[in-house]
């Protein structure tokens, strides 16, 4: 048995010495059903909880056996762990004393005594003391929890210790739920890290290149949620039967799907402008998007207040940029209902919705007036239309003479060969990855925009070098896009996602495989430019 020689009463509540826990403990009667239980609390040396126990006592002792009950039933409890140095405290004083005192006096105490003393003599490092009751108040809650839980389990209760550590809150746990080593702090630790873990994976990874959207608000975008799987099923199938592709009336309707499908999983891990553009050392991706869209609106020489068409404008990366850039009035055409939605959205948010209009509307019958734009462009878009010529005869009509239109068209490059099968199965899965009712051949364009009337002013591949690879963005964005996945697969499950995300990410996953693949071996560009002039009317002699 330790020395008790000294063993103050302690009127607060102090913490055990290093290498020691402390264990408080309590017994309460119920008079209201004459029951009676006890309470046992544990807190390691840097005041941290441990572990608690609570149970019930059947018989129906005095309130002096009931106490020492309890200060035997914590003995027995952790008597029987490794290795512990373990000071006990009680507010029973007088069973305390009768504990250290030289005659067990007291009958009824006799056999519960006797055990703590034998169990005392076997623990060289184990000691009882007492101490106020008001010190040992939270004890006493968990002794009348008792009266509720009979399997020892100890709800949230706000301990009254005065630690010189803040961390006694306890949690609902068994006492051996936690080892010593897995204290309150290590806990709200772990939770907190595992919390922030999450936030980190799914707010700030998962979140939008430019905040547009975060990975649960994933829709499909105009498609009612039920609706999604379907419809990307009836995408899919539209590959299957080629010869639905060449009937060019179902093109608009099966990009509209499409882009309903995408749109905000291009928002989310792409941004709003949703294009490509050579990369440019030292800059950031944002800022190589920018660089490439006001070259577009200054290569058309157009000047502030004039009107100019975005064909094909989808959320309106482009056309905010380019409006900011150039000062220019844009009025954006898509196919996609819910792409005007957000556009419409983002350009009232970047406060340029005086700057910038959008309008739902097919670009191969554009609902504007013959020769009323003094400019126009489109990016990555034209690529969607079946026949060129219908596209690019619309944006002749409503063209004012003398003004530009410039393209940043989708193309075969000079290195396709139509006959290896690996450049075959590249562009078939451009194709089908991205709506495209069929890739061109760079040689065609030019061809085209003189047929409807245009003048060629200027046509380039910007993605050849000097240009650094448009393609090394997607390349770097792999372990986003399992993250992505993962994420996409969760948040499907759960129900927040509708039913079809999966799969719609899993086939931009593997269409940013073509991409790169296109890229790389030079058989594809995404940036083929074309700058075409209306011509001036004929001078009226
Ligand atoms: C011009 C068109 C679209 C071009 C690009 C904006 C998109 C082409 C492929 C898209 C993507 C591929 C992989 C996705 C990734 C798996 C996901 O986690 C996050 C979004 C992607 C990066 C997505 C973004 C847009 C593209 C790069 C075509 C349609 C004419
Ligand atoms: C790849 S996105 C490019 C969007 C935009 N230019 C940008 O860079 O962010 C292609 C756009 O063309 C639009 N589009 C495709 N076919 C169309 C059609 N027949 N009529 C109008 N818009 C169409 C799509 O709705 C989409 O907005």
């Amino acid at each position: 048995m330790n020395d008790t020689a000294n063993r103050p009463d302690m009127v607060s509540w102090l913490l055990p010495r290093s290498g020691f826990v402390k264990c408080n403990m309590d017994a309460t009667f119920f008079e209201s059903d004459s029951t009676a239980g006890l309470g046992v609390v544990l807190h390691n040396c840097n005041g941290y909880f441990i572990a608690a126990k609570a149970s019930p006592i059947s018989s129906l002792p005095s309130i002096r056996e009931c106490e020492a009950l309890a200060i035997r039933e914590a003995l027995l409890w952790i008597s029987s762990w490794e290795d512990n140095k373990v000071i006990f405290e009680s507010d029973a004083k007088v069973v305390v004393d009768v504990i250290y005192a030289e005659t067990i006096g007291n009958l009824e105490l006799r056999d519960t005594i006797k055990d703590i003393r034998r169990i005392l003599n076997t623990k060289d490092y184990f000691s009882v003391h007492s101490l106020s009751r008001q010190v040992n108040e939270m004890t006493h809650l968990t002794a009348r929890h008792s009266y509720k839980e009979l399997s020892g389990f100890i709800p949230t209760i706000r301990t009254t210790l005065t630690t010189p550590y803040p961390a006694s809150q306890f949690t609902l746990t068994s006492p051996f739920s936690l080892p010593e080593s897995m204290d309150s702090l290590t806990l709200v630790c772990t939770v907190s890290l595992l919390a922030g873990g999450l936030y980190w994976f799914v707010c700030i990874l998962g979140s939008a290149e430019q905040k547009g959207k975060h990975a649960v608000q994933l829709s499909g975008g105009s498609i009612q949620r039920e609706n999604v799987q379907d419809n990307y099923n009836q995408y899919w199938s539209f590959f299957r039967r080629p010869k639905e592709i060449e009937k060019a009336e179902k093109v608009p309707a099966f990009v509209d799907t499409f882009y309903n499908l995408v749109t905000d999983i291009y928002e989310w891990g792409w941004g709003q402008s949703f294009h490509f553009s050579p990369a440019i050392p030292g800059k950031s991706n944002l800022e190589s998007t920018r660089i490439h869209e006001e070259m577009a609106v200054d290569l058309i020489g157009v000047k502030p207040g004039q009107k100019i068409l975005d064909a094909g404008c989808g959320v309106g990366g482009p056309m905010r940029a380019i409006a900011a850039h150039s000062g220019c009035n844009v009025v954006g055409i898509t196919i996609n209902e819910y792409q005007v939605s957000r556009a419409k959205a983002h350009n009232k948010k970047a406060g340029l919705d005086k700057l910038c209009d959008v309008v739902c509307g097919n670009f191969l019958e554009m609902p504007f007036e013959d020769e009323s734009f003094d400019g126009a462009y489109s990016i990555e878009a034209t690529c969607h239309a079946p026949k060129l010529e219908e596209v690019y005869g619309e944006i002749f009509r409503v063209l004012k003479p003398g003004s530009m239109y410039v393209s940043y068209e989708w193309v075969t490059t000079e290195l396709y060969r139509g006959e290896d099968p690996e450049h075959v199965e590249v562009i078939q899965g451009i194709e089908r990855g991205d709506a495209l009712p069929g890739l061109r051949s760079y040689s065609d364009i030019a061809e085209v925009a003189k047929k409807v009337g245009f003048e060629v002013v200027k046509e380039k591949d910007l993605a050849k070098p000097p240009s650094h690879p448009w393609w090394s963005r997607l390349k770097m964005g792999r372990i986003a896009y399992w993250r992505n996945h993962i994420l996409v697969m969760v948040l499907e499950t759960i129900g927040v996602a509708p039913k079809g995300t999966v799969d719609v990410h899993e086939m931009l996953f593997k269409t940013a495989d073509y991409l790169t693949r296109g890229g790389e071996t030079g058989i594809f560009s995404p940036m083929h430019m074309i700058l075409c002039k209306k011509p001036e009317k004929p001078q009226e002699s």
